[in-house]
Formats: C-alpha cells, structure tokens, sequence
C-alpha cells in the first residue's frame, strides 16, 4: 500500500499561494479553538472503541444498533473526559462523521426545548435526567397527515379539571405521530406537540412531556403504540418512528409552562406570543444554515481533490492526460461551490449569532426581535439547504462513475443531508414565511416606517442607474449593491403582484397563492442578498491576514459573479445591469477560476476535514485512491468468498439446465 502522498496532490500543495492553517483559523474562530478541535477530533478518529464495519455494508437494523452502541458510548465517553459543552461538536461529529445518530433529536430538540419551554420547576424535575440520558426523548410534532400545517395537527391534549390531567388522543390514523427520530426504539419520553382543549375550546398546539415506554423493560406504556417507519432514503442509522395514544393520561405539570399556562381550574394563561411555542424549530434552522456549509465544504473537498488525482482523456495531442479539474468546465462545475460553501460557511456563523443575541433578549421577555429572526432563519435555512443538495449531487457527478460508489462517501453524504430541505420546515414553507416578512416590512416602509435588520434596506429603493454608466464588475460594493436592487426590486414586484391580484378581486389566501412563485423568487433574493453581503462584510476585518484575504475576495467575488450570472434576468429586466455587465461578469468568472485554480485543494484543505470525517475514498488527503478502491471494494460482503452460496442455489442449476438443453 503507498504510504507517500499522490504526486499530483503533493504538488497541488506545493504550489498554493497561502497556508491553509490560516484560513482555517479564520474559519474556526482562531488557533486555539482549531488546536482544541484537532485534538478532540484525533482522540476520537484513534479510539479504537468506536471501530466498525463500514456502514455501507449493513442493513439498515445493523446500522442502527452499531450506531446506538456508539452514540452511547460517546456520552459516557464524554462525560468521562470531561469535554466542555462548547467543544462537544467537535468531538461528536468524529464518532459520527456524516451520519445521523439515534440521540441526534435529544440532544438537539428534546433537551433544547426543555430549556427553551419548560417553568423553572419542570426544569428542576426533568433536566437533570434529560441532560444525563437517564431519561431519552424526542421531538414528535409531525404527523403522517401533517408536518407543514402544525395549526392542522390531530393529536389532542384534552384537560380534565376534574382530575388535573390531560388526555392524550390521536382520534385518527392521519394524526399518527411519524418522522421522529429516535422514536422508533429508543425514546422513553418525547415532548410532544399537541391541539390544547380546555372545556371544549380549542387553543393550538402546545408542547407536552410525555413517558411512552416503561423505564423498567422498555416496552410501550398502556395506550401507546410505537414503532419505527421502516427504511429511508438516508438516515439508516436513525430509528425514525410513528406514535399514537389511545386516551393516555398525564399530569396537568407536563403540560411545558413557560409561556402559555393551564392553572388547576383549566384557566389558560395566555403566553406573550402563540409562536413562542415554535421556539425550538427556529434554533434548529439556524444551526441548519451552518451544517449545509459544512456539508457542502465535504462535498466540494472530496471532488476536488479526486479532481486532482484523477487524470482523463487528451487536452492536447500526444501530452499526458491532464488531472480533470484543469478542464474550465470542470472548475465551472467545482469553484462555485467552493465559493458557496465558504459563503455559507460564514453565513452560518453570523445566523447563529443573531440567533443567540435575539434568544437571549426573548428569554428576558423582550420579544421583539422573533418575527425577524424567524424570517431570516427560515429564509436562510432554505436557501443554504437547497444549494447544498444541488452542490452535494453536482460533486458527486463532477466524480464521474467512481462518485456513484459508496466508497466516494458522496451517495452517503447525500442522502443524510438532503432532507435538510424538508425537515424542520419544507424549503418552500420557510421561503414563504419570509416572504410573509417581506410583504409586512415592505408596507410598513410605504407607511414612512424606518425599517431595520435584514430589511432596513427596503426603505430605501435604489433607482436605476443612467444608461451608459460603467462598472467594475468585480467591486464587491457594486456587486452588493446590485443583489440589494435586485431583492429591493424582487420585494416591491411580488408586493405589487399582490395588490393586483387583490384588486382584481381574489380574497387575500387567493391573491397570495397566485402571487406565491414571486413572493418565493423575492424571499430568495433577499436571503442571497443577506449572503453575499454577510461574506463581503466579513473580508473587511482589519485583523484578516493580506495573504489570505486575496484569495477570499476571489472566492467572494466568484460567489457574486456566479449568483448574478445564473440569475441574470433578475439583474437586466428593469435595466439596473447592462448586457455589458453581464458578459463582463462571465469573462470575471473565468479568469477568477483561472486565479483559484492553484489554490483549490489548498482551500478545500482549509476546511480541516480529517479523513476519519470525510469517510470518503476519493477525498483522501494523501490522494492514493486507486489502492484504496480496491482495498474498499475487496471488503464488499459479497467478496468474502469467491463463489458466493448463491452459485450453489440458483446459478449453477441454471447453467447446468441451459448446457443440458444444447
Ligand atoms: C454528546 C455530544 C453532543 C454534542 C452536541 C450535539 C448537537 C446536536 C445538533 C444537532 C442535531 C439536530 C438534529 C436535528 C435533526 C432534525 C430532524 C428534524 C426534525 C423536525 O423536522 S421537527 C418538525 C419540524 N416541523 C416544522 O418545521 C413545521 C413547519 N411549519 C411551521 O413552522 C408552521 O406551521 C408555519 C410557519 C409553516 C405556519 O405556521 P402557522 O400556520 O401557525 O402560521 P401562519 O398563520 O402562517 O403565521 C402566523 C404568524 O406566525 C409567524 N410565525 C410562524 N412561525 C414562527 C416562528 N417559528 N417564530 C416566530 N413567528 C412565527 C408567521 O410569520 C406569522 O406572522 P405574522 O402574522 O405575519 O406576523
Ligand atoms: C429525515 C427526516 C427526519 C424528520 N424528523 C422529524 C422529527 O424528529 N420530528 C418531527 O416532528 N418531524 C420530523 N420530520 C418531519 C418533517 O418535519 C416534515 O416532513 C416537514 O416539516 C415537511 O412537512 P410535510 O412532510 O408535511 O410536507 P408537506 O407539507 O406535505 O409538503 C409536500 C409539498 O407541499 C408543499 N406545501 C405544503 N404546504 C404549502 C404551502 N402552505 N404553500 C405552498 N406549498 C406548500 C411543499 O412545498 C411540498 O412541496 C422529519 C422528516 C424527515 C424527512
């Protein structure tokens, strides 16, 4: 087996105009922080307690016991280790590398909506056992007849004062509880989100604590029916599960009284808005938006390093075959992925930002800041989720036939991280949410109201520029300035299309489903907007050093140029852009890709994804695919023999049948 670096690698890295180590400090907020990821990612890609047979070669009851064994080792392991709460990510996705794990939803719903949710005294009661896994839950909202339209949940949660309890009812098969994850076999609790009535009026949904499986054997309690869903697209190594109750009781306490409350008597106590309810959606969204980046950045690591190992066809007669990522077209497939998964990346870190600043500010009861971080965590959410799976599936073909393989880690990849643009709000939910935001922000400017945050700049509609004027197409403040005209633009004509539909006489539900592919293309425009800004705002730290930010800005550069040349009609309809511009945008786009090209593995090293979380054969760091291949394919469980039984079975019979009757 070679031990060495692929030659053509090693030389890409020779010639790389930075030193990755310090994007990657840039990336991860610094050396120290990278130190500590470094270290806690090694202890846990050289443990070998969490040592498996490929995932790949399993059926899905295989992944998921292999999975669960090692998630909850890796709780105790990191209990005993001591890893502080900060740095805990790190440490899992090694264990984990790129796929789901049968803890995911009490670790990142459960327990979040238990701080987010819960009265002081809940948290006293369930915390401790929550955030020590003596108790597992899950987040069971969605139902198989709805997961979008959560005012349209069946499940009730009735209050009997009589008793102080609730009872807990699915009345119909379409109110079956079915997604969950970790419902199927692991939980015993969930929090479950469910239609509150009081003396017969109906509240809303409204998140509940509730035990469903005996903390003795594990078996359902009475009046539950559970189970798993049976195989999936991805996500095999994740007990997805349905849910219903047939008439459960529970305690009025378990009702999570934060913000709305029921007193003994069945008087309910209205909460400061019904959409505090939908907090712990809104957290998972934004750390959505940091995940597609760093799905996106494995994916645009795998091809385009393979890219560089893997030499195809003739460029010029008679000369060795050339590593595929010198053909444009193959760059053209690569680099603006690149450039959008650094965007995103960035956008990611600023989403969360926003997200922490604004929760903090309505857990001290301050909510106005909810309608916009809702907004722009919805919007955000879909747009990152949705380039990442076109990006995801664009390597993967950039990959050619080895990209099909599970060995390239790219199918795997894929097919865990495209529900992204379902769950947590399907993509085109999320982009109407903030569409709706639009709309209302976009009035209140016409009223005279100064608007502020990610949409302060609907005040002021910029107007189209004089014909002739010329511009330098690279400049990120002309290219910032020509994604806000565009949103600007995009808002007022989705908002206009509105107004007519509603004048040519459609009630509001109509005239908004008539004008919903605008209002979509307007949310979409903002988000972009948000995006291209965000990562042009962050190339002006004065701390950024002048060896990396060259090579930023490019990226930076491509990000914008590519996003306005896809979209160029949005840019030329009303004249804000010229065909010049435009064509001038295409010829940047090449010569940028021409400039990256020397840097691209340097920057897709930058990421610092060990080959332990990578799982790809294509993507290695050291290059030496082919080897690897071979080893990975040999491993197959059809190779553990060289006739498998079933020649004995069926194939032999049938040959010696077919050569009888000659
Ligand atoms: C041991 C080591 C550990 C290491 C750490 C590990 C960390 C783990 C990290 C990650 C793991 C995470 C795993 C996650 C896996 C995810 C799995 C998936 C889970 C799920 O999918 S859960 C189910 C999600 N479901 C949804 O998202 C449903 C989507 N639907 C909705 O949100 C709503 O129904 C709606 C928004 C579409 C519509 O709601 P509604 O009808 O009530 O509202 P409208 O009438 O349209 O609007 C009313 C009004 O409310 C505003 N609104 C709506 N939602 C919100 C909100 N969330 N916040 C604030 N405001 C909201 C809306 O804009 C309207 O406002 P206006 O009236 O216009 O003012
Ligand atoms: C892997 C995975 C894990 C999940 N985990 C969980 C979990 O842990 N807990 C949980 O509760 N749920 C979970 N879910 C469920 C998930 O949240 C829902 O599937 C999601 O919210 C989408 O809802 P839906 O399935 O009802 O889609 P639908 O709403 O039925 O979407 C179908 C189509 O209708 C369109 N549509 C729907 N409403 C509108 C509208 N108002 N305007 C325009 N178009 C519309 C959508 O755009 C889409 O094209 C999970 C799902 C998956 C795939």
């Amino acid at each position: 087996m070679a031990a060495t670096v692929n030659p053509d690698l090693k030389k890409e890295r020779e010639n790389s105009s930075f030193d990755p180590n310090k994007i990657t400090s840039f990336l991860y907020g610094g050396p120290e922080i990278v130190k500590k990821k470094r270290e806690l990612e090694s202890l846990a890609l050289n443990d070998p307690d969490y040592q498996h047979e490929d995932l790949n070669f399993m059926s899905q009851e295989q992944q998921y016991e292999t999975f669960l064994k090692k998630t909850l080792l890796m709780v105790t392991k990191v209990r005993e280790l001591k890893i502080d709460v900060a740095d805990r990510h790190f440490y899992r996705s090694a264990v984990i590398g790129t796929n789901p794990d049968p803890l995911g939803l009490h670790v990142g719903m459960f327990l979040p909506t238990l701080y987010g949710q819960a009265s002081q005294e809940q948290k006293d009661k369930w915390l401790k056992m929550a955030e020590n896994f003596a108790i597992i839950g899950t987040y069971a909202q969605t139902e198989m007849g709805h997961g979008t339209f959560l005012r349209g949940l069946e499940t009730t949660a009735t209050y009997d004062p009589t008793t102080q309890e609730f009872v807990i009812n699915t009345p119909t098969i379409t109110a079956y509880k079915w997604w969950p994850g970790g419902l199927g076999k692991t939980s015993n609790y969930c929090v479950l989100m469910a239609q509150l009535y009081i003396h017969g009026k109906s509240y809303g949904p409204h998140p509940f604590m509730v035990q469903i499986r005996s903390l003795q054997d594990h078996k359902p309690l009475p009046g539950v029916t559970v189970g798993d869903i049976g195989p999936k697209f991805g996500y095999g190594s994740v007990d997805n599960g349905f849910l219903a109750f047939n008439n459960v009781r529970i305690p009025r306490e378990n009702m999570l009284m934060k913000y709305s409350k029921v007193e003994p008597d069945g008087t309910y106590v209205k909460p400061p808005s019904t959409k505090l309810a939908y907090g712990t959606m809104v957290q998972v969204r934004a750390n959505i938006v940091v995940n597609s980046g760093r799905v996106l950045a494995k994916a645009v690591t795998i091809a385009t390093r393979y890219s560089c190992v893997r030499r195809q066809s003739e460029m010029k007669p008679g000369h060795p075959e050339p590593q595929v990522l010198d053909y444009v077209t193959q760059q053209y497939k690569l680099f603006p992925y690149l450039a959008a998964a650094y965007a995103f990346w960035l956008t990611g870190q600023t989403m969360m930002s926003v997200y922490t600043t604004s929760s903090n500010q309505i857990s001290k009861g301050d909510i106005s800041a909810l309608p916009e971080l809702h907004a722009l965590s919805a919007g955000l959410k879909a747009l990152s989720s949705w380039v990442a799976n076109v990006g995801m599936e664009e390597c993967r073909m950039a990959c050619g036939g080895h990209g099909y393989s599970h060995a390239s880690g790219l199918p795997r990849l894929y097919a865990n991280m495209t529900p992204g643009a379902t769950y947590e709000g399907e993509n085109t939910v999320m982009m109407l949410q903030t569409a709706r935001y639009l709309m209302k922000s976009y009035n209140q400017s016409l009223q005279g109201e100064k608007l502020a945050g990610s949409v302060a700049y609907l005040s002021g509609v910029q107007p189209v520029p004089a014909a002739g004027r010329t511009r330098n197409m690279l400049d990120l403040g002309v290219l910032c300035d020509a994604y806000r005209h565009r949103a600007a633009r995009l808002v007022h004509e989705a908002a206009v299309q509105l107004r007519n539909e509603r004048q040519a006489g459609k009630d509001q539900p109509d005239a908004w489903n008539a004008a919903s592919v605008d209002l979509v293309k307007a949310a979409m425009a903002h988000s972009q907007y948000f995006v291209v800004k965000n990562f042009a705002e962050r190339l002006t730290d004065s701390t950024l050093d002048s060896s990396i930010s060259d090579v930023l800005t490019r990226l930076c550069q491509l990000h914008a140029l590519h996003g306005l040349v896809t979209n160029s009609g949005d840019f030329l309809e009303d004249g804000y852009l010229t065909g010049t511009d435009v064509r001038q945008a295409r010829r940047h786009i090449n010569a940028l890709m021409a400039k990256l090209r020397p840097d691209a593995v340097a920057l897709v090293d930058a990421f610092d994804f060990p080959d332990g979380i990578l799982n790809s054969v294509l993507g290695r760091y050291d290059g030496n695919v082919y080897e690897h291949l071979l080893e990975w394919a040999k491993a197959s469980p059809l190779n553990k023999t060289d006739v498998h039984q079933s020649y004995h079975k069926y194939l032999k019979p049938f040959l010696e049948d077919n050569r009888a009757k000659l």
